[in-house]
């Protein structure tokens, strides 16, 4: 039975420092069980902040870096390097410092990649790759964290946008109502697969998307949820309205 938990902290600083403590402590125990550790991350400016968190962290010291698979939940359908993309950001807040395995960074297809503009070919040459790492079946993921827009989207996944109707396991989406229009997004499916669902939000205009999210409703923030364990990680301004 999947446990939900609400985490409220002071303001968007210390929120990074406990998802990145979090997430450290996460990826260790996960090493302990697997000997490897799958982590879907996720775009926008607290994860952002939360990865140049773990950066400094002591504690990360203890991760072998190199049997970590990293994973995007959505990407912006951008050339390579794009300041927009989210794996720019990722890389430049934390993982270009990091002794990755880089067979284990799955960087979501860009706009200048093998299937050139085609999103449709990036997002099925995305499944083709989660499959494979999962021998068959959509890799497991010990964690997967997101990020809440305030109209209650997470990753490419808009409110009433009929992408959330599609089921493969990372799927295209041409009009999104928040630019860039295309982008490649882990479907709900996909995401309700992972072990924990971390949404991660800061900031008053969070406040309502999140509070008719925890109370039910089928926003995709209140769909996102993982097998065993969805984590609300907020902070007192995101938390207000609930
Ligand atoms: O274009 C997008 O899709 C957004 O960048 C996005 O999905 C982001 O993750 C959330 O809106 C939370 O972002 P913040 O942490 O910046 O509020």
């Amino acid at each position: 039975m999947s446990e939900t938990v609400v985490v409220v902290v002071p303001d968007a600083d210390i929120l990074a420092s406990t998802v990145a403590a979090r997430l450290v402590i996460r990826i260790i125990d996960a090493q302990a069980v697997h000997g490897t550790a799958s982590v879907v991350l996720t775009g926008g400016r607290v994860a952002a902040k939360v990865l140049r968190t773990v950066r400094e962290l002591p504690a990360a010291a203890a991760i072998d870096w190199s049997r970590v698979d990293l994973w995007w939940g959505d990407e912006r359908f951008l050339p390579s390097g794009d300041p927009d993309r989210n794996e720019t950001q990722a890389r430049e807040a934390l993982l270009d410092a990091l002794p990755l395995d880089p067979a284990r960074v799955h960087a979501m297809p860009a706009s200048d990649g093998p299937d050139g503009d085609d999103a449709t070919a990036a997002a099925a040459r995305y499944t083709a790759e989660l499959t494979a790492a999962g021998d068959g079946r959509v890799a497991r993921f010990d964690v997967l964290m997101l990020g809440v827009g305030e109209d209650g989207h997470v990753a490419s996944l808009f409110p009433g946008h009929p992408v959330l109707k599609e089921e493969g396991a990372a799927v295209a989406t041409f009009d999104s109502p928040k630019p860039p229009p295309t982008r490649v997004t882990l479907s709900l499916a996909t995401i309700r697969g992972a072990d924990e669902v971390w949404l991660v939000a800061a900031g008053a205009d969070k406040a309502g998307p999140i509070a008719s999210a925890l109370a039910g409703g089928d926003l995709p923030a209140a769909r996102a949820q993982g097998v065993r364990k969805t984590l609300w990680l907020l902070d007192q301004a995101a938390a207000a309205n609930r």
